[in-house]
């Protein structure tokens, strides 16, 4: 099964995705948008620590190893982590369009098991923009960047501003947040207007 939902077809007025002018060179590493992220921060054990570099134009590879703590079956990789997985590398595009976005809806393909110890490699992009909607789709692959598909998924992104979090995150870790001058620059870098 492939195809994503009716939700998830731009609508007839989207338009093609801008890179911002600003946005980190090609190869370069993107850093955490926040150290505790389940996704991609240093600061979360158990966390996934995906690696994110930019492409060209709006697009991004990224790898994640599995650990143990991330199994479902044994030996395994949990689908929930892997669709978080997904769902982080998809978030991060992000960066690139210098705007700050949360999922809206997430759909996702399980094509093969996952093992423990393996390396996904995922592609992503951002194939259309419709005012705040942002479509993204992306792909994860085993063994290496051109090996097998495993886990594939379409996504479609709401721009927010930075209240979104103030408003509805518990207030003590935004609190310490918006005390850590290092995550005010990062928040920023996702901002065309901050
Ligand atoms: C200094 C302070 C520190 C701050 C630090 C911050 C740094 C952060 C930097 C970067 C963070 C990035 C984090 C990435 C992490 C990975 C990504 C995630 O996992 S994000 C978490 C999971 N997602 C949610 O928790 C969203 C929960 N949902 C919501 O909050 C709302 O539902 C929201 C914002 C998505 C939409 O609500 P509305 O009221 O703003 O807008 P409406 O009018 O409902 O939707 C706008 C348009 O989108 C469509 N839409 C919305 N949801 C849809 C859906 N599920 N399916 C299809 N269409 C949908 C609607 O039909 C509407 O379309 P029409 O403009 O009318 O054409």
């Amino acid at each position: 099964m492939s195809g994503s939902s009716a939700a998830l077809q731009p609508p007839a007025d989207a338009g093609k995705p801008i890179r911002h002018p600003d946005a980190p060179a090609p190869g370069e590493l993107l850093g955490a948008h926040y150290e505790h992220c389940f996704g991609c921060g240093p600061g979360q054990p158990h966390g996934l620590h995906l690696e994110v570099r930019a492409g060209e134009g709006v697009s991004l590879t990224a790898e994640f190893t599995v650990r143990p703590v991330h199994q479902g079956a044994p030996g395994l990789a949990h689908g929930g982590v892997l669709a978080a997985a997904l769902d982080e590398t998809l978030g991060s595009l992000n960066w690139l369009l210098r705007t700050i976005a949360v999922t809206g809806r997430l759909e996702t393909d399980f094509v093969r098991p996952v093992p423990v110890g393996a390396t996904l490699f995922f592609s992503a992009e951002v194939t259309a923009v419709a005012g705040r909607k942002i479509y993204c789709t992306a792909t994860g692959r085993v063994g290496g960047p051109d090996g097998p598909v495993a886990v594939r998924a379409d996504a479609l992104f709401i721009e927010v501003k930075v209240d979104h979090f103030i408003d509805h995150g518990r207030r003590e870790e935004i609190q310490a947040a918006m005390n850590d001058p290092d995550q005010i620059r990062r928040t920023r870098a996702f901002e065309v207007n901050p």
